[in-house]
């Protein structure tokens, strides 16, 4: 299919300079593995220190004294089994990250089963390995992904694909959604679903006897960030924030609820060996059955669209559009990988993004004075009325502080994993190459050394002021880091900031009485271990 001139926005088309640059990209972070990963001679300060070569086992002993895995502290795997399967540690990890760090310091390993897991809870020590990562870091425990792939025939996408297939998708998508510029293109489309959250709210409110509560706002943030991601992803509206939500839009919401939901289930299903499968049937069953329904909705959503666009062409008329459009269009990734990363960036959407909004507005709700902070900024910069759009964002540092500080306390994603490429030598210890690490957000987010006062809600911590103590480090990364970083932060972000920002200027946010102190449990994302109910009243403008 010709790619219609007429088509390319502005910001595509410097497509073919820029890949060029993208691969000279790889090429340089081909060379920066093959010399700086085996030398760690930068500080995660920046600065210069002086090089080491990597440091072999056979070094162990000499005058580098590097010590072994052996060495490295850490709990047996009995206590955790027991903490796991008999406690319940599975809805507690990011707590055990904490206690475990405070025990064995902030380098540790941990046994499960066969598997060895390292985990560095230090900020300079998680900076160190992200900036030796290779040109293709390989995420953990991912094999389960790609295998029910392989037996539909289904492509990987981003979160699943690793080495050279990872590599050719995330090139062609970093070009188009990375920077904050790229995805501002969306603020209209975003805005009229904030439209609709906002409409949500006042039905949702008036149902109830003081006309002011939302109950779970979590349900109201998910139907949101599912509409916002999929306004962007498949060009269309899906009716989530409506009164009656439609069948495929529910089946599609039944099958994202079972894959989370389930999450100890579909967790299970990589645990579980294969040869378990015909003992132990169901964790891998659901685990199939859930995907099945989220491919199901990607592939009508695509093929719907790339109808329209196909009948537009025949009519000889201008093809407009998105994202979607692009792929569709231009054809730098085939068919199947255009459903299997629609699929995977739907998934990683929706509830990081709604538990963000669901934490950041109780936050507020338990802040009124910070709430008032920010609702005075949100009046200097926009009034009563005008409505925020990408480019106000940059006058709304306090909004954007917000999400920062929501996302340092409550990251939705408390660890991250790797795989390591090389041999490395982290915090004095030898790490060889494939060891599993687990790289621990929470406890550097939680780390007194690394924010002062941690446990308190201050989003002004993250604006930048002249004389104070700007943070501007490695102990938040809640989208990670890097080239293998989240592919949708300046999405999630958009919405977050629009959302926020909209519903601080219209409501003031309060908290239910019968509400209490809501923790967080890992339930394979950080979220609220209870419903958060939230009062909505109009501000009086
Ligand atoms: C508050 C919202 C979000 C948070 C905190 C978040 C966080 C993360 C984190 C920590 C990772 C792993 C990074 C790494 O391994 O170094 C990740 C990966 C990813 N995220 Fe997000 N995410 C969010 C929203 C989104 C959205 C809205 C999308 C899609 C539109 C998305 C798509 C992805 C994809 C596709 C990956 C895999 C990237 C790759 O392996 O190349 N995320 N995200």
């Amino acid at each position: 299919m010709a790619f219609p001139r007429h088509f390319m926005p502005t910001y595509w088309k410097n497509l073919k300079g820029n890949r060029l640059i993208n691969q000279l990209f790889f090429i340089s972070r081909t060379l920066h593995k093959s010399t700086a990963s085996k030398a760690f001679g930068i500080s995660a300060a920046g600065k210069e220190t002086i090089p080491e070569r990597l440091i072999t086992p056979a070094d162990v002993g000499e005058k580098t004294r590097v010590k072994t895995l052996k060495e490295m502290p850490g709990p047996s795997t009995l206590s955790n089994l027991i903490e796991f399967f008999w406690k319940d540690g599975f809805d507690r990890i990011h707590e055990i990250q904490l206690d475990h760090g405070k025990k064995y310091g902030k380098i540790f390993k941990s046994r499960f089963g066969p598997q060895l897991v390292v985990s560095i809870a230090d900020r300079d020590l998680v900076a160190e390995v992200l900036r030796a990562e290779g040109a293709a870091p390989q995420r953990a425990n991912m094999e389960y992904w790609k295998e029910y792939r392989d037996m539909r025939g289904r492509s990987t996408g981003l979160i699943s694909a690793e080495g050279e297939d990872w590599l050719q998708m995330r090139s062609v998508l970093r070009q188009l959604i990375m920077r904050p510029r790229d995805v501002a293109m969306f603020s209209d489309d975003v805005n009229q679903v904030v439209d609709d959250l906002v409409k949500r709210v006042c039905i949702l409110r008036s149902q109830e006897a003081d006309g002011a509560t939302v109950l779970n706002v979590n349900d109201l943030f998910f139907k949101y960030a599912m509409e916002g991601v999929a306004a962007i992803l498949f060009e269309c509206r899906l009716g989530c924030l409506e009164n009656e939500v439609p069948e495929d839009t529910q089946n599609y919401i039944n099958a994202l609820h079972l894959m989370f939901s389930s999450f100890k289930t579909t967790m299970y299903a990589g645990a579980i060996p294969k040869w378990l499968r015909s003992i132990i049937p169901k964790p891998w069953e659901e685990f199939c059955f859930s995907w099945d329904g989220l491919f199901k909705f990607s592939v009508v959503h695509i093929d719907k669209r790339f109808a329209e666009i196909k009948a537009q062409l025949e009519r000889g008329e201008k093809v407009e559009g998105g994202l979607l459009t692009h792929l569709l269009v231009t054809r730098e990734m085939n068919m199947e990988e255009i459903y299997a990363n629609a699929t995977e960036m739907l998934l990683a959407g929706v509830d990081t993004t709604s538990f963000t909004l669901s934490w950041a507005t109780y936050l507020l709700a338990r802040h009124p004075h910070i709430q008032q902070q920010i609702f005075t900024e949100v009046m200097q910069a926009l009034g009563p009325t005008r409505i925020a759009t990408a480019d106000d964002i940059p006058q709304l540092p306090l909004i954007r502080g917000l999400v920062k500080e929501t996302l340092r306390l409550f990251p939705v994603l408390p660890g991250n994993g790797r795989i390591t490429q090389d041999d490395l030598v982290v915090g004095g210890y030898f790490i060889p190459k494939g060891t599993q690490l687990a790289l621990c957000h929470y406890s550097t987010s939680m780390d007194g050394e690394n924010f002062v006062d941690a446990s308190d809600f201050r989003p002004d911590r993250w604006v930048r002021k002249d004389n104070a103590d700007r943070v501007d480090n490695f102990g938040s990364i809640p989208f990670g880091y890097g080239i293998r970083s989240c592919i949708g932060r300046r999405i999630a972000e958009l919405e977050m900031h629009l959302a926020l920002a909209r519903l601080i200027q219209r409501f003031h946010i309060g908290i239910m009485p019968i509400t209490d102190d809501v923790k967080a449990k890992t339930h394979g994302l950080l979220c609220p271990a209870a419903p958060i109910h939230l009062q909505f009243t109009d501000r009086e403008n």
